[in-house]
Parts: C-alpha cells; structure tokens; sequence
C-alpha cells in the first residue's frame, strides 16, 4: 500500500495572509486524516513563510497518522524543533534560503559526512529518516550510504514532462526506484504530484511506500471540496 501524506503547507499560507488562525491548520490536519490522509507533511522554512515552528509543536500533540516533517538539516533551528517534536519521519531537503519552492534533491555523494552524522542524530532518537534525492541512481546509492532509512524521490521534473512523454518522464524515477529497493531503502516521491500524474506514477513504481502531495491537493481542494478531494487521490492510489 501507498500512504498519502497531505501537506498542509498552503493551509498556513492563506492563514498567514490575514495573520489570523482561519483557517486552522490543526483543523484541517485532523480533517485530512478523518477523511483517509495516512500521514500529515510539514516544511517549516527558516522564514517561516506558511508552517511556523510553533505549529510543529501543536501539530505533533494532535496528529495520530504518521507525522512527516521536512526541512533543511544545515538549519540548527530546524534540528531542534525535530528532535524536540520525534515525528515519525524527518525528510531532509537540501532547500537553498531564498528558493520560491524545493528544487533539487541532495548530493549525497558529496555531502555523505554531514549527512551521515545528520541521519545518526535523528535515528538514535528514534525517528526514520528520508533523504530528499534527483532520480539518480548514484545519489540512491549515496543516502543508503549514509545510513538513511528512505529516499524521497523529487518528482517536479516527472510532473513537467508527464503530458508530453510520460513513458520518458517516468524512467529515471523507476531506474531509481529499482536501484532503492535493490540497496534496501524505502520510498517516498513527491513534489508536484496532482490527479493528473499520480495513478501513473503509482503503476510505474507499485512499491512506492508514501507520495506527500500539497500544492496540488489543497489548490483542487478550493474547486472539489476537502474530503472529496483527499479520497479522490486516495482512489489514484489504488491498483
Ligand atoms: C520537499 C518538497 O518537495 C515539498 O515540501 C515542497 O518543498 C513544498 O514546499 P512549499 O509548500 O514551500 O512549496
Ligand atoms: N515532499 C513533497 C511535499 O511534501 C509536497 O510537495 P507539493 O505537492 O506541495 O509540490
């Protein structure tokens, strides 16, 4: 089985935008797992553009699904707050400051000491931990090398060439696919994963344990209405 895991990140977007609590992200994260979501994702950035630190601490004491928080490690602030929390999950993604979105996964090949000590501190406090990679087999390789427990594959590349050539867009992510389950890693995908894209991806890679989907679930949300909209991906996730 596939879990869905909602970002809610867009949620604290539009609350943000009026520096009230509506709508409420504890709310909707509960909704969410009420009407089937398996997981709740967050990505608390150092500017704190939609997710607040303070809304990992409310969140963690409500969530009974699996609770995913992303971010970048290179951030002590971002350390603290997920050994503070233990999620079920730490996603680490190489997010440069100023970038409008993620837009890259990690060099794990160049970066395996810092990685290797990052994902030794998360997992001796018991938490999973998932690595945040380009469908690059060598970069798979490299997580597992570093100790990781999970890639995540960064789909925004699938997702740009999906109308176009989906056979051709999705290769690289089943080759690194392959490659996890050969080394022993889980794996997640995500970014820019919709209802248009998502039961090919899913055909193409059955195994997949967990997509993380925002952006285009809450932004169908507005037009086909919350529970509908997460039981209409959950169906895409079905074989
Ligand atoms: C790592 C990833 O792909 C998502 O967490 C994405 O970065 C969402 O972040 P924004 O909601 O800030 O675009
Ligand atoms: N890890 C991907 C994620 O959490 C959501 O990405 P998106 O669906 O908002 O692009």
């Amino acid at each position: 089985m596939t879990r869905l895991s909602v970002n809610i990140n867009k949620i604290a977007t539009l609350r943000n935008s009026r520096g009230g609590d509506n709508p409420n992200v504890l709310k909707v994260a509960l909704d969410c797992e009420r009407f089937g979501a398996q997981g709740i994702t967050v990505h608390p950035r150092p500017d704190e553009r939609h997710i607040r630190y303070q809304d990992v601490y409310d969140l963690k004491e409500v969530v009974t699904t699996e609770f995913n928080i992303e971010g970048n490690p290179s951030e002590q602030k971002f350390v603290e707050l997920v050994l503070a929390n233990k999620p079920d999950q730490v996603t680490l993604v190489p997010d440069a400051l100023g970038a409008i979105t993620s837009n890259a996964g990690w060099d794990t090949v160049t970066y395996r000491s810092q990685l290797t000590d990052l994902v030794a501190t998360f997992k001796s406090a018991g938490i999973r931990v998932s690595v945040f990679v380009d469908p690059d087999e060598r970069m798979v390789e490299g997580a597992k090398l570093c100790g990781a427990d999970r890639v995540e594959l960064y789909t925004e590349p699938y997702a740009a060439g999906y109308f176009e050539n989906r056979q051709k867009s999705v290769r690289p992510f089943v080759l690194a696919a392959e490659k996890a389950r050969e080394v022993g890693l889980g794996l997640n995908a995500g970014h820019d994963l919709s209802l248009d894209n998502l039961r090919f991806l899913k055909q193409s890679i059955p195994w997949l344990d967990e997509v993380s989907i925002g952006h285009a679930l809450i932004s169908d949300a507005l037009y086909l209405g919350l529970e509908n909209t997460v039981q209409m991906y959950l169906r895409e996730l079905e074989l």
